[in-house]
């Protein structure tokens, strides 16, 4: 379970996100969108232990972050591929349990790059592949280090519609199998309430939560969801709370 209590984060005398209290269940899907700056992946970053709280607490399964990191129960998915470009694929996907002292499984880094999609690729480097399938190497190497919690920041932000779609599904498919926690930040409300159990909307200055809308879609999730009027109407709901937001926002930089 994630834990957080009253988290500040102050880079001087800017307050990036304010007195966030969020409580994430283990094994739950949350997403988080709001507008750019509002502090989303600075949340991310705090919840992983690459930013200091300013004030408050983060606890995961009552350690701090630092300590979920060393016990490689953390894993991180970047919008840009954080790939080592003169490794190949499943070099990729092992070479973060040989940094963590843990012992690299081929058979297993070769069934995940399977279930990804990437049979025939494992010795490709990621120049070789598009963009598409350098996020999906990210995400097995990430599953690879065997963590149980993921945080993903815009990882699909760079694709095109389509190839997000299908990565979603994926996405949905393999936490709905592997039950990991996820945390998992957008720009895209569609992606936010296909993909989650809870959906978080931020606001901006200073970054705060908004409000959390549950989902109520049919799982497994398929590509059909996306033209369902559940999804629909969930998506209107969500958005019509951003531009409340941005509206709010934009009356009061007006006084
Ligand atoms: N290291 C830093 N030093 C100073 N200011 C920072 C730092 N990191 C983030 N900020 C500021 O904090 C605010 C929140 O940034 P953050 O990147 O978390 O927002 P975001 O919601 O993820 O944005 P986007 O959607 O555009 O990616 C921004 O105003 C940003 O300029």
């Amino acid at each position: 379970m994630i834990d957080l209590e009253n988290v500040t984060v102050t880079f001087d005398e800017f307050t990036a996100v304010a007195d966030i209290d969020l409580r994430i269940d283990e094994g739950e899907f949350v997403t988080v969108v709001g507008p750019s700056g509002c502090g989303k992946t600075t949340l991310l970053r705090t919840i992983g232990g690459l930013q200091e709280p300013t004030a408050g607490r983060v606890r995961i399964d009552g350690r701090s972050p630092a300590a979920a990191q060393a016990a490689a129960d953390l894993g991180f998915v970047f919008q840009r591929h954080t790939l080592l470009p003169w490794k190949t694929a499943l070099e990729n996907v092992t070479f973060l349990r040989k940094l963590a002292d843990q012992p690299a499984n081929e058979g297993d880094a070769r069934a995940l790059l399977r279930s990804m999609g990437l049979e025939g690729f494992e010795d490709a480097r990621p120049a070789e592949l598009s963009g598409g399938m350098r996020q999906r190497v990210a995400i097995a190497r990430a599953l690879h280090l065997g963590a149980d919690v993921l945080l993903m920041d815009e990882p699909f932000g760079e694709l095109d519609e389509i190839t997000r779609d299908e990565l979603g599904v994926e996405i949905r498919d393999l936490w709905r199998r592997e039950r990991k926690t996820v945390v998992f930040v957008t720009h895209s409300v569609p992606e936010a309430v296909f993909l989650a159990d809870r959906c978080l909307v931020m606001r901006d200055r200073p970054g705060r939560l908004e409000a959390a809308f549950e989902i109520d879609l049919p799982d497994p999730r398929d590509a059909s969801v996306f033209g369902s009027r559940a999804f629909q109407e969930q998506v209107a709901q969500v958005r019509e709370t951003l531009h409340e937001s941005y509206e709010a926002d934009a009356r009061a930089s007006d006084d």
